[in-house]
């Protein structure tokens, strides 16, 4: 709107049709009080979190008055807390946040004090306050802006009027990186409240009826979705953090199953090959008895012998010949470490390809090509990463091969062999910093593009029993 041309004068009645669009509230009914000077929004389990020089407030709302459904999750950012004396004489202090409001075609912002109002006829109160100098209001009149409906609360069509909800998002992760700020930052910018939550210092109460996470000294709130950023020396302890989350029944991106599977390369290989998805001819064995017979399953030399835990390429050794290969297994079985023979992929010269799957599609592909006279294509060894044209058969193998270990977020690295594609890992906690100066792509936000489709409409669906249980 230009600022020369005077905004029009918005005429509202005692009563009126609102919408408080950022909070997730498309239609509420409101009440408009000349007598009072603040706003009030009924707002129930109102409690305040985030860091102390910049708190937030969360609270849920119950926009249909006396229906305990739909049940709307917000939260804002705190602009002060004051003490407020309603219609009865009773002083309460309460918090007090900013928000636009919209009526008529109009918006502005308003600031809006949190209250439980339940019992009263309207869950929405504008006071003076919220009134600027282009409204005037006929208090012996109704209605008269245009009507909304709840039935905008219905959950197809919350998706289309409530796009903005602000979601409340851990980032599980112990490290500040590139990932984890770029995770926070982009949710942020989505005006999504991201807290990041180191894994090893949460604890948990294993129990039937309650479970819960706690940090720090406090249980954590409910969170709309989990982002698992689980590193691979705490895989174990993560995914009984994740699985803690999904008992609340909370959103992850990625299940702790699937992340377990994952990192563990023989069940990794085990579950590509129940599902015939491609990867190169791999074997393990655990007597040295066998270890001619396993050099045989492969093919023969040259061969890869791989680690099981290993990362960044540091446990991968090609072994050129059979003597060789015999060697190194028989070191790495003296050292009790475990590993598997895979065939080498000779014709992939040093290359991979990273496919990133985000929500079951192929966002961003990159060749990753390993420092010169290196077999091994790894990033963190001195390879270089360009952006990727992936055939359609790439395609279709690295979003199976996500989908087999059910990850929303997963960064499938494939071999270009003669006989096609072959998976050689699937990582759940894909570096973004790779792959979006590779792609130019905000991946990230790709990523809270799917959360957002997954964790919103919030409102459950209207259940007959009007009691709620706590979960
Ligand atoms: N069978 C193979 N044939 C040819 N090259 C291979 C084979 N296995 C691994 N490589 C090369 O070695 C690199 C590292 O292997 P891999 O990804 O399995 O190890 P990692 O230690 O798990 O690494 P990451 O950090 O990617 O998890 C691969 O990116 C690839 O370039
Ligand atoms: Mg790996
Ligand atoms: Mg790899």
């Amino acid at each position: 709107m230009s600022t020369d041309q005077p905004t029009p004068v918005l005429k509202l009645g005692w009563e009126e049709w609102i919408a408080l669009p950022e909070l997730g509230l498309p239609a509420l009914r409101a009440k408009i009080d000349t007598g009072a000077r603040t706003s009030a929004l009924h707002a129930t389990e109102i409690e305040t979190f985030g860091p102390s020089t910049k708190p937030r407030v969360r609270f849920t709302v119950h926009p249909v008055p006396g229906q305990d459904h739909p049940l709307i999750p917000c939260s804002a950012e705190v602009v002060d807390r004051r003490e407020v004396t309603s219609s009865n004489g009773e002083s309460e202090m309460r918090y007090v946040i900013r928000t636009p409001i919209e009526v008529g075609g109009q918006s502005w912002p308003i600031e809006v004090t949190l209250t439980d109002r339940r019992g009263m006829t309207s869950h929405m109160l504008i006071g003076r306050q919220a009134l600027g100098d282009t409204i005037t209001v006929a208090p012996s009149e109704r209605f008269c802006q245009p009507e909304l409906s709840y039935d905008v609360y219905a959950s197809a069509r919350l998706r289309k009027s409530a796009p903005n909800r602000t979601l409340r998002i851990a980032v599980l992760s112990r490290e500040n990186n590139f990932s984890t700020r770029r995770l926070v930052e982009e949710g942020e910018k989505r005006g999504h409240v991201v807290e990041v939550i180191d894994t090893s210092r949460c604890y948990m109460a294993i129990n039937t009826l309650a479970p819960e996470v706690h940090y720090d000294g406090t249980r954590l709130p409910r969170y709309d979705a989990v982002i698992p950023r689980i590193g691979a020396s705490v895989t174990q302890y993560g995914t009984a953090v994740i699985r803690q989350f999904e008992t609340l029944g909370t959103h992850c991106v990625n299940g702790s199953t699937g992340i377990t599977a994952s990192r563990d390369k023989l069940h990794a290989h085990q579950i590509l090959a129940g599902q015939r998805i491609g990867m190169p001819s791999t074997a393990f064995a655990a007597s040295p008895k066998d270890t001619s017979n396993l050099i045989g399953l492969v093919g023969g030399a040259p061969l890869i012998v791989k680690l099981l835990e290993s990362t960044q390429g540091k446990g991968v050794v090609l072994a050129e010949t059979k003597k060789a290969a015999e060697s190194v297994i028989t070191a790495f079985r003296g050292l009790k470490a475990n590993f598997l023979v895979q065939h080498f992929v000779k014709e992939a010269a040093g290359e991979d390809i990273r496919c990133l799957v985000v929500g079951g599609k192929v966002v961003a592909a990159m060749k990753r090509t390993g420092a010169e006279g290196d077999f091994r294509s790894n990033l963190h060894l001195g390879g270089k990463a360009v952006v990727a044209r992936i055939t359609r058969e790439e395609r279709d193998t690295a979003v199976r091969a996500a989908r087999a270990f059910g990850l929303n977020l997963a960064g499938v690295d494939l071999l270009r062999a003669e006989s096609g594609p072959k998976v050689l890992e699937v990582n759940s906690s894909p570096g973004l910093e790779g792959i979006e100066r590779a792609s130019g792509k905000n991946i990230t936000g790709l990523l809270y593009d799917h959360i957002e489709s997954r964790v919103r409409p919030a409102p459950a669906k209207p259940r007959r029993s009007s009691r709620r249980t706590s979960g």
